[in-house]
């Protein structure tokens, strides 16, 4: 009887569809959103703009932002039962479990009942996910039931306004902004790639960007931020930090928030938003986290030539806003849900349901056991 172990390649090199959102990886910056380079989009754009540019298919006039800025704040608060259940969710929940949870109460409450409504229902996603992680947040960790309709005109300064109960810095609502713009679309990453496949099936969106929630809530994906924090916390001088990490090598552990399956020299997102990590760090009087940071940078890269991705950098950054390591990945969420939602849009303006082959790896045809004669 011929078996093998299933070893499973991840569809890397292979490709498994066609996009007009986002080139990752390829020549020039390596990024880029309907053609704009991921370096002008952080520098210029602000992230209700990039939540345009991918939900409507082009950047928009400044009417068309004022609208559409206002249209969001005006979606921000959350439906009663909402609020119910997320108070029922404990403390020590995971808030990816949160996240999913409100997302799939959402869908319960204002389902989508034909695919014109997609656009709608996306706006308010994208306006409703922070409120839903901080309302969890701080009634369970502050015991207090928050407002969760703010004036901000941003969505990174009302997610930290809600968090905080103040009105966030300017330049804390500017890194919130350049953050989302970073974490927004990435081509057919996992969970993207999970949000087309149900989107395939001509399921509706809160089901798409319910799946979406768990696929990055992984430490391969999104979860490695707050893995990475976890890592870099416990080091108290750079020294410290090349030995662990030399030991975690040998031992053959996965450094989180370092490599990527398509870059291969670096994560263009990196340098970008290790510059603004390090700026707080000025701003923080930091002398420990950031040395940290970036002696596991340079030791990664001298013994294995691995790079930093998105996540490893944003660890530092999100700490010296104030933001509990546990809400990092949310955040990743309440940025990717744009390019999550305009893969929807995409796979169902050209849809065939997804289904791949499988090599088949197990047993011959075999007789039927009856069960007394089985061992
Ligand atoms: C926003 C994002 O989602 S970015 C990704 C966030 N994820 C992480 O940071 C988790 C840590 N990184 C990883 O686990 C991987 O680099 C992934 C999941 C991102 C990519 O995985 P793959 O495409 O399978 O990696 P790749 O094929 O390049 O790995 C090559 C080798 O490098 C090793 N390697 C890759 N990343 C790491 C790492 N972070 N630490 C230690 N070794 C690593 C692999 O173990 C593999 O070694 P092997 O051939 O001896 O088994
Ligand atoms: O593209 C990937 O595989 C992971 C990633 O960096 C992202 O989703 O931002």
């Amino acid at each position: 009887m011929a078996e093998n172990t299933p070893v499973s390649t991840g569809l890397r090199g292979q490709s498994a569809g066609s996009t007009a959102l986002c080139t990752v990886g390829k020549s020039g910056s390596g990024l880029t959103y309907r053609g704009y380079d991921i370096h002008d989009l952080a520098e210029h754009a602000r992230f209700e703009e990039v939540a345009y540019l991918l939900l409507k298919g082009k950047l928009p006039t400044q009417a068309e932002l004022d609208a559409y800025v206002s249209k969001l704040k005006g979606l921000r608060d959350l439906p009663q039962p909402v609020k119910t259940v997320l108070e029922q969710i404990p403390a020590d929940a995971h808030p990816m479990d949160v996240m999913r949870t409100g997302a799939s109460m959402l869908g319960n409450l204002e389902t989508e009942e034909s695919f014109e409504e997609q656009q709608d229902i996306a706006d308010r996603l994208v306006a409703v996910l922070p409120s839903i992680i901080c309302y969890w947040y701080r009634y369970t960790h502050d015991g207090v039931r928050i407002e969760t309709q703010s004036d901000d005109d941003s969505v990174g300064g009302h997610f930290l306004h809600l968090l905080h109960g103040k009105p966030a810095s300017e330049r804390h609502e500017r890194v919130m902004n350049v953050s989302l713009i970073l974490y927004a679309e990435h081509e057919f990453n996992a969970s993207t790639f999970s949000a087309r496949v149900c989107a395939s099936t001509l399921s509706d969106i809160h089901s798409c960007v319910t799946g979406a929630i768990g696929t990055l809530r992984g430490p391969l994906h999104g979860g490695a931020n707050e893995a990475a924090m976890a890592m870099i916390e416990n080091w108290q001088s750079p020294e410290e930090a090349e030995r662990e990490i030399l030991g975690m090598l040998a031992r053959k552990e996965r450094i989180m928030g370092f490599g990527h399956a398509i870059y291969r020299e670096s994560d263009p997102r990196n340098a970008i938003i290790k510059r603004w990590s390090k700026r707080l760090a000025e701003d923080a009087g930091d002398t420990r986290l950031y040395p940290v940071s970036e002696r596991c940078e340079e030791v990664m890269w001298r013994e294995k030539k691995l790079f930093c991705n998105a996540d490893f950098f944003h660890a530092s950054a999100y700490h010296f806003m104030g933001i509990p390591t546990k809400l990092f990945t949310p955040i990743f969420v309440c940025s990717r849900v744009t390019g999550w939602c305009a893969h929807v849009f995409e796979q169902r303006a050209g849809n065939r349901i997804i289904r791949p082959n499988a090599d088949y790896v197990g047993p011959e045809p075999q007789e039927w056991l009856p069960i007394e004669r089985r061992s």
